[in-house]
């Protein structure tokens, strides 16, 4: 596959530090998108989990699926829980994932945003297996939804990535571990989006 190049979409903020994302519009074609958007809305296990903050439940504000090879446990709020096997859709996005991140992926998340409401607050995923530099590709379908990324000690270091319907987006090198990322509410109508992230889980 060509060189991905944050650099060459229209529209996007410059200056992203090219060692912690890449980022590629249209890796999925638009009519396979569609339906990969409508298969997984329909089809996936979806789940709201819940999550704790200064000591009270709250529902997260995102429907979940997780899938992977078997023994990819994973938690959610304490409890250790099987994934769901693959899918013909999620094996053929692995494959093309894989060959773009020159990474063998055992596991994905799926996040469902139903509408503008639904989000996920700023946090760094640190469950992979690569130690401190995680790869973590991204995919993305649906409403365009913005990804913040700040750096942990300097707030006032920020970007944002608009992940379109259809994108690739790679999270490598010290992404993790020095920067957070979030997908923020939207005052404006939003709809749906489904995100997955690849990953390699223990
Ligand atoms: O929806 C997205 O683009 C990001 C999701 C995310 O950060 C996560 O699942 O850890
Ligand atoms: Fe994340």
């Amino acid at each position: 596959m060509k060189q991905l190049s944050f650099f060459a979409e229209a529209g996007q903020s410059r200056g992203l530090p090219k060692e912690l994302l890449e980022y590629h519009a249209n890796f999925i074609d638009q009519n396979t998108g569609d339906y990969l958007l409508q298969k997984f809305i329909t089809e996936s296990p979806w789940k709201q989990t819940t999550q704790k903050m200064w000591d009270k439940e709250y529902l997260t504000p995102r429907l979940t699926a997780w899938h992977g090879d078997v023994g990819t446990d994973y938690s959610v709020s304490g409890k250790i829980c099987n994934p769901n096997p693959w899918t013909p859709e999620l094996l053929m996005l692995k494959q093309k994932v894989e060959a773009a991140a020159g990474v063998r992926f055992n596991s994905v998340l799926l996040n469902y945003y139903r509408d503008g409401n639904d989000s996920v607050a700023w946090h760094s995923d640190k469950e992979s297996v690569l130690g401190k530099s995680p790869v973590i590709a991204s995919v993305s379908f649906g409403q365009v939804r913005c990804f913040d990324i700040r750096n942990k000690t300097n707030h006032k270091e920020h970007y944002t990535v608009k992940l379109e319907h259809g994108s690739f987006l790679l999270m490598k090198g010290g992404l993790q571990e020095h920067w957070e990322h979030r997908i923020a509410k939207s005052h404006k109508p939003m709809k749906a989006r489904v995100n997955l992230t690849f990953r390699v889980v223990i």
